[in-house]
């Protein structure tokens, strides 16, 4: 048995509370058996992104014509875009590995850990155990119990970074956000791409009229089914998949050479045995914690996708320096998404933060300002006849209580309503700052004045 001051599961964010716990001199042992960094460096946010970036080039040389730019694509080295993204990742988790392996300030175990008692954990045959413990465990792909899928070669976001031949077809079950951000990515690629979702609208998290417009924009592109579900898969006498879904009531069969699964996420608690130390999850098996981001059983802090609450990876390093100044520093922080945003990197692009209208006008007196990237001067100059920003507020204060965009450059678009919500700003203080013109910047005060 060793002891440790500090014992962290997981390297995406948990290195976070590593970095803090070995600056304060903690003895520190840190377990991970997947590869270092995480979900968001190995399969997640990095290499989709890296190949979503040429995606988006893709599209705008399709999109170029319309600026009076005749352009052709003569060819896309799929397997060298796929490559390119894979070398990224591999150098990157190979230089965090090493330094964690390296360093003497704590000690890597690179196994599979359980809990036996409330401080003990079995990390392959070695006991370790510490009072204060962090789980930044993460999730993995939620893969739906649907008839005939284990009889078949499916994709998740894990396994289509191995592809280096792209498939000609493909079905992709789940519209949130993985389904569409892949689905935006091998349509550029050039497979004909079939989006099933079985809620009556894609990225159902969003404004209604996002999700409407992102509809609207792929289904140019691909074919989007919402209200679809699969009811069984097997292998197509043509090789490849088929699967049967039932479309609004109907049943219809669709073939096609790979199928990928975007059901959703679902916890790695289970991996970690909580129960044997009392830890409590939710009905999702999500590890419940209070607002300083410890679970029921103290001094074990839950962050990032372990908690299941906004699982992004920019949240996840603000819950770990919440919960680093708690259980290290000794503090009692408070964890705050009031302003925690995030973008899906679809095209067009969305960013959202804050409170959507719907949720907004159960609490509040609110007005509503929208601006159209066409109603701008750059919208226009781009010929950008698709995408807005929406901004919320409070009536009487005047203070943003939410902003949705969707359309070109979103992420970037977001961060001055992300920055004034953060100070629980509002029209003075997005109105005190002189905007550039013409700039994409221009939608955001349009848009809180046409609210205010
Ligand atoms: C395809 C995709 C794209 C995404 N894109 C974005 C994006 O653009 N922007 C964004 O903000 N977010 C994005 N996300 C979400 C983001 O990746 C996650 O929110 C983030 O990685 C969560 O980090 P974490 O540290 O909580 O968990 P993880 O990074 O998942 O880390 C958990 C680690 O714990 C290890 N582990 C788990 N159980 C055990 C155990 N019992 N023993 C030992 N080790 C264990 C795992 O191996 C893993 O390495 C994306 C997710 C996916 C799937
Ligand atoms: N850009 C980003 O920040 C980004 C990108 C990707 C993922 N993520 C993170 O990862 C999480 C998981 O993403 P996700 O897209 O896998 O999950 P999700 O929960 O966002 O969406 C899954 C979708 O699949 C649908 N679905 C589930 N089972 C189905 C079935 N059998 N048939 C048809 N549709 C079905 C659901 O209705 C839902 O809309 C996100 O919530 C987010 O936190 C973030």
């Amino acid at each position: 048995m060793k002891e440790y001051d500090v014992i962290i599961v997981g390297s995406g964010a948990g290195l976070d509370i590593l970095e803090a716990a070995v600056e304060h001199g903690l003895k520190t042992a840190l377990i991970d058996d997947g590869p270092a960094g995480g979900t968001c460096l190995n399969v997640g946010c990095i290499p989709s992104k890296m190949l979503i970036f040429p995606a988006d080039r893709v599209l705008e040389v399709r999109e170029a014509a319309r600026l009076g730019i005749a352009t052709e694509i003569t060819q896309i080295d799929f397997a060298s875009i796929m490559d390119r993204s894979a070398h990224l990742v591999e150098a990157e988790h190979l230089n965090v590995e090493e330094q964690l392996r390296k360093s003497r300030a704590l000690d890597f175990y690179q196994d599979t850990a359980e809990f036996v008692d409330r401080n003990t954990f079995k990390v392959g045959n070695r006991m370790i155990k510490a009072n204060l413990i962090y789980l930044a465990s993460g999730s993995r792909p939620l893969i739906p119990s649907i008839p005939g899928l284990d009889q078949v070669d499916y994709l998740t976001n894990e396994s289509l970074l191995q592809l280096r031949e792209l498939p000609k077809s493909l079905i992709i079950i789940g519209g949130g956000y993985v389904g569409v951000e892949y689905a935006h990515f091998f349509q550029a690629m050039g497979s004909e791409v079939t989006l099933l979702e079985m809620g009556p609208r894609i990225v159902p998290s969003e404004e209604p009229e996002i999700s409407e417009l992102l509809l609207f924009s792929m289904s140019r592109r691909l074919t989007v089914r919402t209200e679809s579900v699969a009811v069984s898969v097997r292998p197509a006498a043509t090789g490849g998949v088929t699967v049967e879904i039932k479309h609004k009531g109907k049943n219809e069969t669709l073939v096609a050479e790979k199928l990928l699964i975007a059901a959703g996420r679902r916890s790695n608690a289970d991996r970690l045995k909580v129960e044997k130390a009392g830890i409590k999850t939710d009905s999702k098996g999500y590890i419940k914690v209070n607002a300083h981001l410890e679970t029921n059983a103290k001094g074990i802090y839950a962050i990032g996708d372990a908690n299941g609450r906004e699982m992004f990876t920019h949240t996840s390093h603000a819950e770990a320096a919440v919960a680093a100044a708690n259980g290290i520093h000794g503090q009692k922080k408070t964890m705050n998404y009031w302003a925690a945003p995030h973008a899906v990197f679809t095209h067009p692009q969305i960013a959202s933060v804050g409170l959507t209208e719907h949720v907004a006008r159960q609490k509040y007196n609110v007005s509503v300002g929208r601006t159209d990237y066409a109603d701008i001067a750059l919208g226009g100059a781009m010929m950008q006849q698709e995408g807005f920003a929406k901004i919320i507020l409070e009536q009487e204060t005047g203070k943003i209580l939410g902003g949705h965009v969707i359309g070109p450059w979103a992420s970037v678009v977001i961060q001055e309503v992300v920055n004034v919500m953060a100070r629980r700003g509002g029209v003075e203080d997005i109105g005190r700052g002189i905007h550039i013109h013409p700039a994409l910047s221009e939608l955001i005060i349009k848009a809180v004045y046409n609210a205010a």
